[in-house]
């Protein structure tokens, strides 16, 4: 069994406004034909066929990043697409194909199965939600009458054929057809209903785009959008009388020479902060070449990326900062250093961890050059 997927992108998107069909344009950090395809790559799909305006220079633009993708031309209309796309397809051994609106972004793997599964029981099968809502008729404003909804479904796609049955049926086709089962139906092949999912919204007006970044960032098919993050910090020993670590006064003979405050721990925990963020690190956002920076304490910086974390839709889960030093002793101080740098990132305690260890008296760190920290970052969007 050769399973393809052929996904439909030619279209103009009218309804949703914007210079830029909506298939193209971005969502939730990518664009919505990507979510698209990710989401068939997602349930083991790898034969994808896109069929695009191929005059569309933004249509060109997205799918130049994809190696092994399939691409055909689409038509005036949605069935035309779609038969371009099968024929496309023809002598490539394909058994059975799944064809997908492009602006279906939150499919499911589950409803991608569970369709394709039907299609041990019949030529043709596609995903349904039953209509819930009471549905009436109406006429200038006014309720004219209420329409049975026993036996009525809304129609989703991926919908799933049996490739030769759907290609003749496509062939035969003389006129514009709603989608695919109506094809199918039209050639008397039986199609079954299996799930449709609420959260597999068509974009089709403005307001959709929104939707669609709710369902993919609360959830991308049951999985949680959680980031980690490293920081990786140095900085060497000077002249002085203390150090700050983690936002502690720690006495010590000698101080941390740095452009700001020099506290390597807390760098180390902001860069890993960015870093989960894709957000760079603390030069990028406090450049050293900045005077306004000299001697700043790194509370502001820690700062700044717990705002942008939260500005972002992030919260932080936890924190994990090893500093590496034979001297001082961190032992004495962790407690204090996990309570300030909780405060000042709002998480409880149990969240933020502070620990050290000693590199065996071997490099710089044994040498009692300076002070190494590293730390790791979980985030996690709602
Ligand atoms: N000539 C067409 C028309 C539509 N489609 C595709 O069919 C899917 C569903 O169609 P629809 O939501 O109606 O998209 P548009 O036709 O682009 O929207 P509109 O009617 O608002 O212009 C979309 O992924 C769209 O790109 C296509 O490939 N070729
Ligand atoms: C194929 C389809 O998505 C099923 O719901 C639908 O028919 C596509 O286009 P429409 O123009 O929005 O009806």
């Amino acid at each position: 069994m050769t399973i393809a997927v052929l996904i439909v992108a030619a279209g103009k998107g009218t309804r949703a406004g914007g210079d830029i069909a909506k298939q193209w344009r971005p969502l939730a950090g990518q664009r919505v034909i990507d979510w698209t395809i990710a989401a068939f790559k997602r349930a083991g799909c790898d034969t994808i066929m896109v069929v695009r305006d191929p005059e569309n220079e933004h249509a060109a633009e997205a799918l130049a990043g994809y190696d092994n993708l399939l691409h055909a031309d689409g038509g005036a209309d949605r069935s035309t697409s779609v038969r371009n796309g099968l024929i496309a397809l023809k002598d490539r051994g394909i058994t059975r194909v799944l064809i997908h609106d492009a602006a279906r972004p939150c499919v499911s793997t589950q409803v991608i199965h569970e369709t394709l599964a039907a299609l041990d029981h019949a030529p043709a099968a596609a995903p349904g939600l039953a209509v819930t809502d009471a549905l009436w008729t109406g006429a200038e404003g006014h309720v004219t009458g209420t329409q049975d909804r026993n036996a009525l479904f809304a129609a989703q796609t991926p919908q799933a054929f049996h490739f030769d049955a759907i290609l003749a049926a496509h062939l035969a086709l003389d006129e514009v057809a709603a989608d695919d089962v109506e094809v199918a139906r039209k050639a008397g092949l039986p199609v079954r209903i299996t799930q449709g999912d609420v959260n597999n919204i068509k974009i089709t007006r403005p307001e959709d785009f929104a939707r669609a970044e709710h369902i993919l960032r609360s959830s991308m098919d049951g999985i949680p959008d959680i980031r980690l993050g490293n920081g990786y910090d140095v900085h060497r020993f000077g002249p002085g009388d203390h150090v700050i670590l983690c936002g502690i006064k720690v006495p010590h003979d000698r101080g941390l020479q740095g452009h700001s405050d020099a506290d390597v721990g807390m760098h180390a925990v902001t860069d890993a902060l960015y870093g989960a963020m894709a957000e760079g690190d603390i030069g990028r956002h406090f450049p050293p070449s900045d005077p306004q920076w000299k001697g700043a304490a790194s509370e502001i910086f820690l700062r700044h990326a717990v705002e942008l974390a939260r500005s972002k839709g992030f919260v932080i889960s936890n924190v994990d900062c090893t500093l590496v030093c034979e001297f001082p002793k961190i032992g004495p101080h962790a407690e204090t250093m996990r309570t300030q740098m909780a405060e000042i990132m709002g998480l409880d305690r149990d969240r933020v961890s502070v620990k050290a260890t000693t590199s065996e008296r071997l490099g710089f760190t044994g040498r009692g050059e300076g002070i190494a920290a590293l730390t790791t970052a979980t985030l996690v969007r709602a």
